[in-house]
């Protein structure tokens, strides 16, 4: 399985692309602004997003995206995996016909370019291979975060989390974890807005992370725009034995 990190910055910016992952080349883990990099032969490969939440830098460039495939996306709709409660507010105020023309019903009700499929914790799902199930996060939104895994090893993505001992439950119940990606949104000198905002700041990672089993590469995602060093290197100072890499667009792991 290989993972791209096609964005992952906690905002805008040059060379900040916002939260989307690249699996093999069929499956997008959400769809900020760092899915407009795909050349357009990379976005007609799609076949499956994974949503986190519907915060609008996971989903940025989902409405331009099945624009951009709609003739391609005529034979074999992009399908759309999430909680019931993000898939309706997806459509609710984003297709709608005011921000977005309601693609779920063109070019005919009975045969979309896109369709939802609603997704929980109870039913992981299998696609040729890469079996994915849905991990607890605790955000200001309904949020969910990813683990796949295929025969050789597993990854899981948090999306956007704060403090949520169910996430580390559900990461500990699995035999492994090669890599996971976790936010650390916000520095120290910002934990009371990351954590009203639904975040991680260094030190409610650090003492969440005492909790996880496992020791897999830890990636950091998420670092808000002008203090991603300062997050960082606090992290890292917190976690000296932990395997900390500082994500960034353009990032490729293999398991
Ligand atoms: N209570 C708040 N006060 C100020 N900013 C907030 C608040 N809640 C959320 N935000 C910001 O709004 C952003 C929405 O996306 P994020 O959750 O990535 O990060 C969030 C914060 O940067």
């Amino acid at each position: 399985m290989e993972i791209k990190v096609l964005g992952c910055s906690g905002g805008i910016g040059a060379g900040r692309r916002t939260s989307a992952l690249l699996v093999d080349d069929d499956i997008l883990i959400d769809c900020g602004t760092g899915v407009a990099d795909l050349s357009l032969e990379a976005m007609a490969r799609l076949r499956h997003v994974f949503i986190t939440h519907t915060h609008l830098d996971h989903i940025a460039c989902l409405p331009l995206l099945v624009d951009t495939l709609f003739s391609r996306l005529q034979s074999r709709p992009l399908v759309i995996h999430t909680r019931s409660d993000c898939m309706r507010i997806i459509h609710h105020h984003i297709f709608n016909w005011q921000i977005w023309p309601d693609f779920f019903e063109l070019p005919e009700r009975e045969r979309p370019v896109v369709r939802f499929e609603e997704m929980d914790a109870a039913r992981p799902l299998d696609i040729e291979g890469r079996r994915v199930h849905m991990l607890p996060a605790t955000h200001t939104v309904p949020a969910v975060g990813y683990r796949v895994e295929d025969d050789r090893g597993a990854f899981a993505f948090t999306g956007d989390t704060t403090s949520n001992d169910d996430l580390w439950t559900a990461l500990n119940d699995h035999a492994g974890l090669d890599l996971l990606m976790v936010e650390c949104a916000f520095p120290e000198s910002e934990r009371d807005l990351g954590r009203r905002a639904g975040h991680y700041c260094p030190s409610l990672l650090a003492q969440d992370l005492v909790k996880l089993r496992h020791r897999p590469r830890v990636g950091i995602s998420h670092l808000k725009p002008g203090a991603e060093s300062e997050t960082f290197e606090d992290l890292r100072r917190r976690l000296p034995e932990r395997d900390l890499v500082r994500l960034g667009s353009g990032d490729v792991f293999k398991i």
